[in-house]
Protein backbone atom coordinates (compact mmCIF):
# COMPACT_ATOMS: atom_id res chain seq x y z
CA UNK A 1 0.00 0.00 0.00
CA UNK A 2 1.52 3.58 -1.00
CA UNK A 3 0.31 6.40 1.34
CA UNK A 4 1.10 9.71 0.18
CA UNK A 5 1.11 13.58 1.78
CA UNK A 6 0.69 16.11 -0.37
CA UNK A 7 0.62 19.97 0.94
CA UNK A 8 2.02 23.40 0.02
CA UNK A 9 5.25 24.31 1.88
CA UNK A 10 5.21 24.32 5.91
CA UNK A 11 1.51 22.50 5.63
CA UNK A 12 2.57 20.01 8.19
CA UNK A 13 3.55 17.07 5.58
CA UNK A 14 6.79 15.81 7.37
CA UNK A 15 5.67 16.03 10.84
CA UNK A 16 2.43 14.03 9.95
CA UNK A 17 4.20 11.31 7.74
CA UNK A 18 6.27 11.02 10.98
CA UNK A 19 2.97 10.84 13.09
CA UNK A 20 1.13 8.41 10.55
CA UNK A 21 3.95 6.24 9.92
CA UNK A 22 4.53 5.47 13.78
CA UNK A 23 0.67 5.09 14.64
CA UNK A 24 -0.10 2.66 11.86
CA UNK A 25 3.79 0.81 11.73
CA UNK A 26 4.36 2.20 8.32
CA UNK A 27 7.68 2.82 6.61
CA UNK A 28 8.20 6.86 5.96
CA UNK A 29 9.68 8.42 3.24
CA UNK A 30 10.65 11.51 2.80
CA UNK A 31 11.91 14.41 0.35
CA UNK A 32 15.35 15.04 0.26
CA UNK A 33 15.77 18.28 2.18
CA UNK A 34 18.94 18.09 4.24
CA UNK A 35 21.16 16.39 1.42
CA UNK A 36 19.37 19.01 -1.43
CA UNK A 37 22.51 20.16 -3.38
CA UNK A 38 20.51 22.82 -5.10
CA UNK A 39 18.19 23.88 -2.79
CA UNK A 40 20.04 26.47 -0.49
CA UNK A 41 21.20 28.33 -4.66
CA UNK A 42 17.60 28.00 -5.70
CA UNK A 43 16.30 30.43 -3.01
CA UNK A 44 19.08 32.72 -3.20
CA UNK A 45 19.01 32.77 -7.22
CA UNK A 46 15.61 30.76 -8.74
CA UNK A 47 16.08 31.76 -11.97
CA UNK A 48 19.56 30.20 -12.50
CA UNK A 49 18.42 27.65 -10.34
CA UNK A 50 15.30 26.11 -11.00
CA UNK A 51 15.64 24.05 -13.97
CA UNK A 52 18.36 22.30 -11.87
CA UNK A 53 16.25 21.92 -9.00
CA UNK A 54 13.43 20.60 -10.59
CA UNK A 55 15.84 17.77 -12.31
CA UNK A 56 16.94 16.90 -9.63
CA UNK A 57 13.32 16.46 -7.67
CA UNK A 58 11.90 14.65 -10.65
CA UNK A 59 15.01 12.19 -9.83
CA UNK A 60 14.61 11.35 -6.60
CA UNK A 61 10.80 11.62 -6.66
CA UNK A 62 10.56 8.62 -9.72
CA UNK A 63 13.04 6.66 -7.54
CA UNK A 64 11.10 6.93 -4.69
CA UNK A 65 8.06 5.54 -5.79
CA UNK A 66 9.70 2.76 -8.12
CA UNK A 67 11.52 1.64 -4.79
CA UNK A 68 7.99 1.83 -2.89
CA UNK A 69 6.11 -0.14 -5.98
CA UNK A 70 9.01 -2.82 -5.95
CA UNK A 71 9.41 -3.16 -1.70
CA UNK A 72 5.47 -4.17 -1.53
CA UNK A 73 5.47 -2.21 2.06
CA UNK A 74 3.22 -0.38 3.10
CA UNK A 75 4.38 3.20 2.83
CA UNK A 76 4.02 6.76 3.62
CA UNK A 77 5.36 9.40 1.21
CA UNK A 78 6.21 13.10 2.07
CA UNK A 79 5.26 14.98 -1.06
CA UNK A 80 4.58 13.34 -4.59
CA UNK A 81 6.02 13.46 -7.89
CA UNK A 82 2.42 14.88 -9.11
CA UNK A 83 3.45 18.20 -7.04
CA UNK A 84 6.71 18.88 -8.75
CA UNK A 85 5.31 18.66 -12.50
CA UNK A 86 1.89 20.18 -11.84
CA UNK A 87 2.29 23.01 -9.20
CA UNK A 88 6.52 23.42 -8.89
CA UNK A 89 7.64 23.76 -12.28
CA UNK A 90 4.72 25.24 -13.87
CA UNK A 91 4.46 27.57 -11.15
CA UNK A 92 8.15 28.64 -11.88
CA UNK A 93 7.55 28.52 -15.72
CA UNK A 94 4.92 31.24 -15.24
CA UNK A 95 6.81 33.39 -13.15
CA UNK A 96 9.33 33.81 -15.99
CA UNK A 97 12.15 31.55 -13.70
CA UNK A 98 12.47 28.79 -16.18
CA UNK A 99 12.53 29.50 -19.93
CA UNK A 100 10.24 27.81 -22.75
CA UNK A 101 12.73 25.33 -23.50
CA UNK A 102 13.79 24.14 -19.67
CA UNK A 103 10.09 23.70 -19.10
CA UNK A 104 8.94 22.05 -22.12
CA UNK A 105 12.10 20.01 -21.73
CA UNK A 106 11.12 18.95 -18.01
CA UNK A 107 7.64 18.23 -19.06
CA UNK A 108 8.46 15.67 -21.67
CA UNK A 109 10.77 13.99 -19.59
CA UNK A 110 7.74 13.79 -16.73
CA UNK A 111 5.57 12.64 -19.09
CA UNK A 112 7.75 9.47 -19.84
CA UNK A 113 8.60 8.99 -16.07
CA UNK A 114 4.32 9.47 -15.25
CA UNK A 115 3.76 6.73 -17.82
CA UNK A 116 5.62 3.88 -15.98
CA UNK A 117 4.41 4.85 -12.54
CA UNK A 118 1.14 4.34 -10.53
CA UNK A 119 -0.54 6.73 -8.09
CA UNK A 120 -0.65 6.79 -4.75
CA UNK A 121 -3.29 4.17 -3.36
CA UNK A 122 -4.81 7.33 -0.46
CA UNK A 123 -3.38 10.48 -1.25
CA UNK A 124 -3.83 12.64 1.73
CA UNK A 125 -3.76 16.52 0.70
CA UNK A 126 -3.43 19.25 4.22
CA UNK A 127 -4.97 22.10 3.17
CA UNK A 128 -3.84 25.17 4.79
CA UNK A 129 -4.43 29.11 4.47
CA UNK A 130 -1.62 31.23 3.81
CA UNK A 131 -1.42 32.79 7.07
CA UNK A 132 -0.89 29.35 8.80
CA UNK A 133 2.03 28.19 6.07
CA UNK A 134 3.96 31.62 7.48
CA UNK A 135 3.35 30.39 10.77
CA UNK A 136 5.16 27.08 10.29
CA UNK A 137 7.56 27.85 8.28
CA UNK A 138 8.79 30.22 10.71
CA UNK A 139 8.40 27.99 13.54
CA UNK A 140 10.82 25.33 11.46
CA UNK A 141 13.55 28.23 10.75
CA UNK A 142 15.14 26.24 7.76
CA UNK A 143 17.37 29.85 7.10
CA UNK A 144 17.18 29.80 3.23
CA UNK A 145 13.47 29.79 3.29
CA UNK A 146 13.40 33.25 4.53
CA UNK A 147 13.29 34.55 1.10
CA UNK A 148 9.95 32.40 0.35
CA UNK A 149 7.52 35.56 -0.33
CA UNK A 150 3.91 35.54 0.42
CA UNK A 151 3.23 35.69 -3.71
CA UNK A 152 5.06 32.36 -4.16
CA UNK A 153 3.28 30.75 -1.18
CA UNK A 154 -0.21 31.75 -2.65
CA UNK A 155 0.99 31.10 -6.18
CA UNK A 156 1.38 27.80 -4.67
CA UNK A 157 -1.31 27.51 -2.77
CA UNK A 158 -3.74 28.70 -5.96
CA UNK A 159 -2.01 25.68 -8.06
CA UNK A 160 -2.87 23.20 -5.07
CA UNK A 161 -6.36 23.75 -4.86
CA UNK A 162 -6.72 24.05 -8.74
CA UNK A 163 -4.68 20.49 -9.00
CA UNK A 164 -6.45 18.52 -6.18
CA UNK A 165 -9.94 19.94 -8.04
CA UNK A 166 -9.53 17.47 -10.56
CA UNK A 167 -7.64 15.21 -8.96
CA UNK A 168 -9.25 11.92 -10.34
CA UNK A 169 -6.03 9.84 -10.26
CA UNK A 170 -7.21 7.39 -6.82
CA UNK A 171 -8.50 7.94 -3.59
CA UNK A 172 -8.45 11.34 -1.57
CA UNK A 173 -8.64 12.50 1.65
CA UNK A 174 -9.05 16.23 2.13
CA UNK A 175 -7.50 17.60 5.29
CA UNK A 176 -7.97 21.21 6.78
CA UNK A 177 -4.90 21.84 8.51
CA UNK A 178 -5.56 25.50 9.98
CA UNK A 179 -7.27 24.74 13.32
CA UNK A 180 -5.77 20.80 14.04
CA UNK A 181 -2.55 21.05 16.00
CA UNK A 182 -1.71 17.19 15.55
CA UNK A 183 1.69 18.11 17.20
CA UNK A 184 0.22 19.06 20.37
CA UNK A 185 -3.36 18.27 20.94
CA UNK A 186 -3.99 14.34 20.80
CA UNK A 187 -7.57 15.13 20.18
CA UNK A 188 -6.62 16.69 16.86
CA UNK A 189 -4.31 13.76 15.89
CA UNK A 190 -7.25 11.82 16.81
CA UNK A 191 -9.37 13.21 14.22
CA UNK A 192 -7.36 13.17 11.48
CA UNK A 193 -6.60 9.30 12.22
CA UNK A 194 -10.39 9.05 12.42
CA UNK A 195 -10.58 10.36 8.40
CA UNK A 196 -7.55 7.34 7.24
CA UNK A 197 -9.01 4.80 9.13
CA UNK A 198 -12.47 5.53 7.18
CA UNK A 199 -10.45 5.38 4.01
CA UNK A 200 -8.04 2.65 4.83
CA UNK A 201 -11.07 0.68 5.77
CA UNK A 202 -12.59 1.86 2.39
CA UNK A 203 -9.91 0.82 0.43
CA UNK A 204 -10.13 -3.24 1.40
N1 LIG B 1 -0.94 20.94 12.52
C1 LIG B 1 0.15 21.46 13.12
N2 LIG B 1 0.07 21.96 14.35
C2 LIG B 1 1.15 22.51 14.93
N3 LIG B 1 2.36 22.60 14.38
C3 LIG B 1 2.50 22.10 13.15
C4 LIG B 1 1.42 21.49 12.45
N4 LIG B 1 1.88 21.07 11.25
C5 LIG B 1 3.17 21.42 11.19
N5 LIG B 1 3.55 22.01 12.34
C6 LIG B 1 4.89 22.55 12.60
O1 LIG B 1 5.21 23.41 11.51
C7 LIG B 1 6.52 23.23 11.06
C8 LIG B 1 6.53 22.82 9.58
O2 LIG B 1 5.96 21.54 9.46
P1 LIG B 1 6.53 20.46 8.41
O3 LIG B 1 5.97 19.13 8.80
O4 LIG B 1 8.02 20.55 8.30
O5 LIG B 1 5.84 20.97 7.06
P2 LIG B 1 6.05 20.46 5.56
O6 LIG B 1 6.76 19.14 5.61
O7 LIG B 1 4.68 20.37 4.98
O8 LIG B 1 6.86 21.52 4.89
C9 LIG B 1 7.16 22.22 11.98
O9 LIG B 1 7.87 22.93 12.99
C10 LIG B 1 5.96 21.48 12.60
O10 LIG B 1 6.23 21.02 13.90
N1 LIG C 1 9.58 20.74 -7.01
C1 LIG C 1 10.00 21.72 -6.18
N2 LIG C 1 10.38 22.91 -6.66
C2 LIG C 1 10.80 23.90 -5.86
N3 LIG C 1 10.91 23.78 -4.54
C3 LIG C 1 10.54 22.60 -4.01
C4 LIG C 1 10.06 21.52 -4.77
N4 LIG C 1 9.77 20.50 -3.95
C5 LIG C 1 10.07 20.91 -2.70
N5 LIG C 1 10.54 22.17 -2.74
C6 LIG C 1 11.05 22.96 -1.62
C7 LIG C 1 10.05 23.65 -0.74
C8 LIG C 1 10.72 23.65 0.60
O1 LIG C 1 11.60 24.77 0.74
C9 LIG C 1 11.59 22.39 0.59
C10 LIG C 1 10.98 21.25 1.33
O2 LIG C 1 9.59 21.14 1.03
P1 LIG C 1 8.48 21.06 2.21
O3 LIG C 1 7.18 21.42 1.58
O4 LIG C 1 8.88 22.00 3.29
O5 LIG C 1 8.55 19.63 2.67
O6 LIG C 1 11.76 22.04 -0.77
Amino acid sequence: MHIAVAGNIGAGKTTLTRLLAKHYNWEANFEDVVDNPYLDDFYNQMERWSFNLQIYFLNTRYRQILQIRESGKEIIQDRTIYEDAYIFAPNLHAMGLMTNRDFENYQSLFELMESLVQPPDLLIYLRSSIPNLVKQIHKRGREYENSISIDYLSRLNERYEAWIHGYKKGNLLIVDVDNLDFVDQPEDLGTILNMIDAEINGLF
